[in-house]
Order: structure tokens, then C-alpha cells, then sequence
């Protein structure tokens, strides 16, 4: 498969065909290669960047509205990761194309620009009214579209947002206004198709206390999903309407550089120490969701989500779910969506680790896809 600048994503599984020739991956068991074992999706999900130069590439589906293209070619023999690459490899015996979609038919993509609010809105086909929900990344920047598009096609009406290195948008991140949050809160719940009153929130990383925030502090909010987060406002300034919330700073001496991977693990200043930064989400009307990889080696997020809980209990809330993933790293992505361990980061100018195994996370991937789609169900009326 290729993505949009061209780099060649690959995987590869070893199986014992039947009697017939046939070789079945729901059924049959993988001999080597990725994974091993039965995995009817480990040819999907398994697949990592197949050229040296660009070893680290994490797969982003920049344009939603076509299909992945995946090229399925079936063998003789048992052969090496070398063999199968291109630009040259071995002859195949039997190929077929493969197209995975991000928009189910009707599903339509609306570019957003409304005051300051930049993103793309998906709507699920038919006259709604539909959940609205407010999708954020992380430090990756830019418009992530992929889990919006998704979204929509499972029912809800996702506003896919951006809020730094976007167009007209801030550059890094820096400092960050809750009007901004606000007025992205404002144009769903104006939307004739969205469902009223509230809305919710989905947040990975940095976007996870952001969705903690938005909880917090804009009263229709209701749900907030947080995956792999922090329980502190991390890095940028939040203003508010009265005051503001200081970033959670990191300490960059405590970056581990292991043959030239970057760690990030420890680097991250405790929360605790920092109360300032801390989110007050005891005072949220919402309900939250937690979901942690329990092998995230960017971000310790389960010490992080254990603080938040406790904080929650300590106020005597009750109004949360947590679910611990084990073998599951910082990059959660949609249900098969190819997962990376380490991946090249332009801002280190060399690869991070993000943790995580193939089998575990990718199984993880589809769970927390179904849990964060009945929670948001549940709570967003
Ligand atoms: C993916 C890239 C590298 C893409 O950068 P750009 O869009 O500027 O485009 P680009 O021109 O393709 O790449 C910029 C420069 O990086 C180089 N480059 C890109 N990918 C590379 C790779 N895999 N290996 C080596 N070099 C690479 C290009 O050759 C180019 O170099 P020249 O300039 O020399 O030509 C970037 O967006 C990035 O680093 N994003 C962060 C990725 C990430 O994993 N973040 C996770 C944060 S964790 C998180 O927040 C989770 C939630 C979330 O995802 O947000």
C-alpha cells in the first residue's frame, strides 16, 4: 500500500496452503513473517513502512475520500521482508486489489472555517439529528481527518479539529484560548443535523486534556474520551475567562537517546508536582472515559489516568469509566489502522518511540473503537 507521498507500506505472513492451493488468513495460522499465529487482520494492521529511508514513517491518511488501495500478492515459498519489497519484488503467483474506505457512502466531508474554528466536519447520510463530537490529535499538528471520517460513518457527526500548524492557526503549540474550543462547540451545536443540547469530545495525547478541558469548562460538553493523555494541561497555556491553566512543561534533560531513537518517557515533568496545571475535572458536568496503553512509552498515561480517578474520587465523583490495555502503546489509531511502534518526528529530526506489540495493540485498536462509540452514545443527548 502506498500512502500519499509515495512510501511503500508492506507486510507479510507465512502460511501452509491446503490440498487445494487455497490459502485461508481467517482461518489458518501464520508460520512467520509479522505476526504469527492466527490473526484474520494482521495483514492489514501489521503493515510498517518497506523502505530504509523512510524506516520510521507512521501511516496518516491525509485523503479520506479515496479508498487505501492494498495489493495482495501470494507467493511460492516462505519468503524474507528483502524479497517482497519493492521496487523489485519476487514474482507473485496470484495478486488482487484491496480497497479499505474511511467514508461509508453519504458520508460527507465539509471543510470548516467559522471565526476562528479551522477543521472538517463529516456527516453521517440522512437527516440526523446525529451526536456531535469534537475530534482532536495531538502534538502531530495539522488536520487529522481519518477517525472523523470513520466516526461519521458509525453515526456520529465528528468535527475533525485542528488547532495548531493549520492554516491561519498558531504554528506550535504555544498558548491556546478556551473561546477557541468554545466557538468549535458553537458551530456543531448551531448545525441543523446535530443533536441538542451537548456534544462530546475525543482526545489522543495532547488532545486528551484538551478534552479534559473542554469538559470542564464548556457546560454542553458532556462526554470526553481521553486515550492516552495526561491529567495536566500539558505544554501551552490554556486561557480562560477568568485566569488561565499553566502547561506542564518538559524537561529536556531527561530525553533518553537510544541508537538514535528518541525516549520521551521520563521527560514529561510529574503533574503532581505542578498542581497549577492540573485539570479541576471534579467540578466537570460531564462524564469521562479513560483509556490507557499500558506500555505508552511516550507518556506514562496510566499514572496520569490513576491521578485523574483519584482526583474524581476524592471530589466523590463517580462519573467515569477506565479501561487498561495491556501491550498497547501511545499511538492508538481506528480499529486495523496500521500502529507504530517508533516513528520519525519532525521536530526531534529523528524517530520516537510510542511502544507497544503488533497482536495487542491491534486488538486493543478495535475494543476501545466499540467502548468510545457506546460511551459517546450513551452520554451525548
Ligand atoms: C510525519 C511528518 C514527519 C511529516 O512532515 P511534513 O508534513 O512536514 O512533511 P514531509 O515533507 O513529508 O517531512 C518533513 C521532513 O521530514 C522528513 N521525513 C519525513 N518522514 C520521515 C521518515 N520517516 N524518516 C526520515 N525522514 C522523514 C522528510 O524527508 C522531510 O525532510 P526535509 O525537510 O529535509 O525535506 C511530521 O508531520 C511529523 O513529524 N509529525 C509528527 C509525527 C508523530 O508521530 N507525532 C506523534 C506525536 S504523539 C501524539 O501526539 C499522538 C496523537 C497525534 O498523532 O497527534
Amino acid at each position: 500500500m502506498k500512502d500519499i507521498r509515495g512510501v511503500h507500506f508492506m507486510s507479510y505472513a507465512h502460511f501452509i496452503a491446503n490440498d487445494e492451493g487455497k490459502v485461508d488468513v481467517s482461518r489458518m495460522e501464520s508460520q512467520g513473517g509479522h505476526y504469527k499465529g492466527h490473526f484474520p487482520m494482521g495483514l492489514i494492521g501489521g503493515f510498517k513502512p518497506a523502505s530504509s529511508e523512510f524506516k520510521y514513517a507512521r501511516f496518516f491518511k491525509r485523503d479520506v475520500e479515496t479508498p487505501n488501495e492494498v495489493k495482495v500478492s501470494v507467493h511460492e515459498g516462505h519468503l524474507s521482508e528483502e524479497d517482497l519489497c519493492p521496487p523489485d519484488p519476487a514474482p507473485h503467483l496470484a495478486w488482487v486489489t484491496h480497497l479499505r474506505h474511511y467514508m461509508a457512502p453519504g458520508v460527507k466531508r465539509i471543510p470548516v472555517r467559522y471565526g476562528k474554528v479551522r477543521g472538517t466536519l463529516f456527516l453521517p447520510q440522512g437527516p440526523g439529528p446525529f451526536p456531535g463530537v469534537v475530534d482532536m490529535f495531538g502534538g502531530t499538528g495539522g488536520l487529522l481527518e481519518y477517525r472523523s471520517a470513520q466516526l461519521a460513518s458509525r453515526g456520529f457527526a465528528s468535527l475533525a479539529l485542528a488547532f495548531f500548524g493549520y492554516d491561519d492557526l498558531p504554528k506550535s503549540l504555544e498558548e491556546f484560548n478556551i473561546t477557541y474550543f468554545e466557538e468549535a462547540v458553537e458551530f456543531l451545536l448551531k448545525h441543523e443535523k446535530i443533536l441538542k443540547p451537548n456534544v462530546g469530545t475525543i482526545g489522543i495525547s495532547k488532545g486528551g486534556d484538551l478534552a479534559l478541558s473542554l469538559a470542564t469548562y464548556i457546560p454542553e460538553v458532556k462526554a470526553a474520551v481521553w486515550i492516552n493523555g495526561c491529567n495536566a494541561n500539558v505544554q501551552s497555556t490554556l486561557q480562560l475567562h477568568h485566569g488561565k491553566l499553566p502547561g506542564l512543561k518538559y524537561d529536556i534533560s531527561k530525553l533518553q537517546v537510544v541508537d538514535g531513537v528518541f525516549d520521551t518517557c521520563e521527560a514529561l515533568l510529574n503533574p503532581e508536582d505542578y498542581p497549577e496545571t492540573i485539570i479541576p475535572i471534579e467540578k466537570a458536568d460531564a462524564n469521562f472515559l479513560f483509556l490507557v496503553g499500558l506500555v505508552d512509552r511516550n507518556w506514562k498515561s496510566e499514572l496520569y489516568a490513576d491521578l485523574a480517578i483519584k482526583r474524581l474520587q476524592q471530589a466523590g465523583r463517580d462519573n467515569y469509566e477506565v479501561h487498561k490495555y495491556e501491550g498497547t502503546g501511545h499511538l492508538i489509531e481506528c480499529p486495523y489502522s496500521p500502529y507504530a511502534h517508533t516513528t520519525y518526528h519532525s521536530v526531534t529530526r529523528a524517530p520516537v518511540v510510542f511502544g507497544g506489540t503488533m497482536v495487542p495493540h491491534l486488538q486493543a485498536q478495535l475494543q476501545i473503537w466499540n467502548t468510545l462509540r457506546k460511551f459517546l452514545t450513551r452520554f451525548i443527548r
